[in-house]
């Protein structure tokens, strides 16, 4: 047909044309589908050598060419056609094999084949235990989903839950952390489970430990049975108590790398050097020193060590760019920090295990641990953060010659391939007297070190391998004087402190500061409550001396958190400005020193001492907040008046048995009560949602098939990128402006950003009226963008 041709007939002609051409098209649709999930079902895996062999949507083979994304891991040859099939999975490979991609693309096509749309709600939940990983997932989600409508979101906390939450209920797919995902779920009406198709955790081993344990059983338990579930790590867990609160229907093992002789990739080299804690950071300043063009991450056991350490480091200026990490910092910052690395050619990253797990910095040359590690499972991940994807990397592991022994075993069974290396001692560096220099120049950066000598023991004392980690072997007193500090600080541990437990607890399980100094998760705050913290002396010392010096910049490093601050300068607030009576300062004079009061009736007088409390003596209606709020009353039949609650006399009250336990039995059931209501509040709220979706659809749905665009809001392009292809097959590649006029669906699909500029804003318009698809956004490249992602993406 002739570019800008109408078509002839009628109007109630046209109207049935378009009715036919619809029905027809949701017909090959259908049809598209059906033989979609035909091909997975009988799809023979040992065909597989590319992912065009794949049984996979147009949307997704078209998101994965775009990435360059050709040729399928070892993983992703074995998990992707199980996973099409809908088993449930239990994914194992080596660290850096692309298990991402192995769980993102059955997410995918799972929705497609379930023709997901926005109104459907939440169909994917992928858990991640940092927020660092769950942004590096989304981001490869919306490289391979670029060509698909569905939504997506993060939910990783360091934002406003009240933000996050309007967003959320339209979403299709959500990439999380559990401590955060938990939160909404207990408090956003608008998040609703009850339709999920298939649940992810990446790192499922740790996802199923101790410190998330409360937030995944949550989870779990809001979210229908029936969904696929798949579990991925490079150390995959097989307990069986783990796999049973996930309800896992016969999962598949996929193990692909169980026969290979070690379980780290083979172009990893690992060493370990066996030195004496004091002489650690001699070594550290060494070997960087000797590798300024390289790009290094090095762990530590906790945050305090990696400050110490990056702003000692710092003003030694070793010629490379420093950077550090760590679970407390604030997320803009952890951002900032993560790009950066990702983006240099020569760096050096301090970290904590913050960093240790699915991270994908490109080409790490060196992974150096000099702290050991817990175990060897964090060995493995920590290492694994080089020679990813066919890359080389190189692993240095630091021992302590008490630690030798036992962590070499560990390794071993494992299967981690390690060799001893020696440090060439003439090449090694004293940083000792800088390091005193500097501690002694700075009491900011002693009083860190004291911090980095009492983390670094505590993160010893609390581990649970006494074999490997023995406190009263080290040479704590020369650890102390290599750090630059004078002495060492005296130390008090609180018994039964289990490390394991603190360290996997995401922040919000955390009661102190220090303990949380160690944290993996990025999660959150979801409660903050005072520290209860073991001080020394030295502690005490430096609060008093260095009142006055301590800037700015140390007030941040050293502070335990900006809520106990608060509380402190609330207190001060108090202690300065109150108006107590009993106060006999200057300032505070009490009631009988000629001050004016106002009198409250059934209350203690009010001094007036300033004009806001002369103007509320005038104000009746400020007055009524003094006011007592009177007392309620029941009268009875005879017209006698009765306080609402009144004691029981003290016999029947005995008669009914023990205290405890009638307050046991009343709390039992008021609890009962109140947990029947909620779920009846929310089954009636889903309900209510559930018709009013249904209602949506349906109007949608009358106003497709009668033409009319009645649903219509403007906004992002509405035609989905397989119908333009089909469009132009039958137009011959013709522009037909009355049939895409036809063909657009009534309603908003929206794209995983949303929060459009005017200039993209302009382009999508302009890719409307040519008929184009408009693509997804560009790459973020800012911190802005980065912020964006993470928050404004939900818009
Ligand atoms: N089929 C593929 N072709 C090319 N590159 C790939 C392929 N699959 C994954 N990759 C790349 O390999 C790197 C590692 O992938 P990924 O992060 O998914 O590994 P992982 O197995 O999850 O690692 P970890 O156990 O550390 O989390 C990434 O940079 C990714 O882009």
């Amino acid at each position: 047909m002739a570019k800008g041709a109408k078509l002839p007939g009628s109007l109630p002609q046209l109207k049935s044309r378009r009715r036919e051409s619809k029905s027809l098209k949701r017909k090959r649709e259908e049809e598209e589908l059906e033989n979609l999930e035909k091909a997975a079902q009988e799809f023979d895996a040992s065909n597989l050598t590319k992912f065009t062999d794949l049984p996979l949507s147009r949307q997704t083979a078209s998101g994965l060419d775009k990435s360059h994304f050709k040729v399928p891991t070892d993983i992703q040859r074995k998990a992707i056609p199980l996973a099409l099939k809908g088993k449930d999975i239990l994914g194992a490979a080596k660290t850096g094999s692309g298990k991402t991609l192995a769980f993102l693309i059955p997410v995918l096509e799972k929705l497609h084949r379930a023709k997901w749309t926005s109104d459907d709600g939440l169909g994917a939940l992928i858990i991640s235990p940092t927020r660092e990983l769950a942004i590096q997932i989304f981001e490869v989600l919306r490289k391979i989903g670029q060509r698909h409508s569905f939504s997506a979101g993060l939910v990783i906390g360091g934002k406003n839950l009240q933000d996050e939450r309007e967003r959320l209920g339209r979403m299709n797919i959500l990439v999380c952390t559990p401590g955060r995902m938990k939160q909404h779920l207990e408090q956003n009406p608008d998040l609703d489970t009850y339709n999920l198709q298939i649940l992810v955790l990446d790192e499922a081993d740790r996802i199923l430990d101790m410190g998330f344990k409360d937030s995944i059983d949550a989870i779990v338990q809001g979210i229908p049975k029936s969904r696929q579930t798949l579990l991925f790590s490079a150390t995959q867990t097989k307990n069986v108590n783990d796999l049973a609160r996930l309800s896992l229907k016969d999962p598949e093992y996929v193990a692909v790398h169980e026969a290979a002789s070690a379980a780290t990739p083979g172009k990893l080299q690992q060493h370990y050097i066996v030195t004496p804690l004091p002489e650690k950071l001699d070594i550290l300043w060494s070997f960087i020193r000797a590798n300024v063009k390289s790009k290094i991450l090095v762990f530590f056991s906790s945050t305090k060590q990696v400050r110490f350490v990056y702003e000692t480091f710092r003003q030694m200026q070793p010629g490379i760019p420093l950077l550090h990490l760590t679970g407390k910092q604030k997320q803009t910052a952890r951002l900032e920090v993560s790009a950066k690395f990702s983006s240099s050619k020569n760096a050096c990253l301090f970290a904590t295990d913050v960093v240790a797990r699915g991270l994908d910095f490109p080409a790490v040359d060196w992974v150096i641990q000099v702290d050991c590690p817990e175990d060897a499972d964090t060995y493995i991940h920590r290492v694994g953060r080089t020679a990813r994807y066919e890359r080389d990397g190189r692993g240095v592991l630091f021992l302590c010659p008490t630690e030798e022994k036992g962590m070499l075993e560990r390794l071993k069974t494992k299967k981690v391939p390690i060799e001893k290396i020696n440090v060439k001692q003439n090449k090694k560096q004293s940083v000792q007297s800088q390091l005193q220099g500097i501690c002694f120049k700075d009491p900011e950066i002693k009083y860190l070190g004291q911090k980095a000598f009492t983390s670094y023991s505590r993160s010893v004392y609390v581990q649970k391998d006494k074999e490997i980690f023995d406190l009263e072997k080290l040479p704590l007193q020369e650890f102390a004087t290599s750090l630059g500090l004078p002495g060492a600080p005296r130390i008090k541990f609180l018994k039964g402190e289990d490390t394991k437990q603190r360290k996997n607890a995401p922040r919000a399980l955390l009661k102190d500061e220090d303990s949380s100094e160690d944290v993996e998760s990025g999660e959150e705050d979801t409660k903050k409550e005072k520290k209860k913290e073991v001080r020394t002396k030295y502690d005490r010392m430096f609060e008093r001396q260095n009142q006055n010096i301590f800037t700015s910049h140390y007030t941040g490093m050293v502070r335990h958190g900006e809520e106990e601050e608060d509380e402190e300068k609330d207190e001060d607030f108090l202690a300065v400005k109150g108006h107590g009576y009993g106060s006999d300062t200057e300032d505070n004079k009490g009631p009988n020193n000629g001050q004016k009061f106002i009198q409250v009736h059934g209350k203690d007088p009010l001094l007036v001492d300033s004009k806001r409390r002369e103007k509320l003596a005038t104000s009746k209606k400020a007055l009524l907040k003094y006011k007592g709020k009177g007392t309620k009353l029941v009268f009875d039949e005879e017209g006698e008046a009765h306080a609402i609650y009144e004691f029981e006399d003290e016999e029947e009250f005995k008669k009914a048995g023990d205290a405890e336990e009638q307050r046991g039995k009343f709390l039992a059931e008021e609890k009962k009560k109140v947990s029947v209501a909620d779920e009846e509040d929310k089954s009636v709220a889903k309900e209510k949602r559930r018709a009013k979706r249904e209602k949506q659809k349906a109007r949608m749905q009358d106003g497709e098939d009668d033409g009319e665009e009645e649903g219509f809001t403007g906004g992002l392009p509405l035609i989905p990128y397989e119908d333009f292809d089909a469009r132009r097959e039958e137009s011959d590649g013709d522009e037909a402006p009355e049939l895409i006029e036809e063909d657009r669906p009534a309603k908003k699909q929206k794209k995983w950003f949303e929060d459009d500029s005017e200039e993209e804003k302009k382009k999508k318009k302009k890719a409307k009226r040519k008929g184009k698809v408009v693509e997804m956004q560009e790459e973020p490249e800012t911190l802005d963008d980065l912020e964006a992602l993470a928050a404004g993406l939900l818009a």
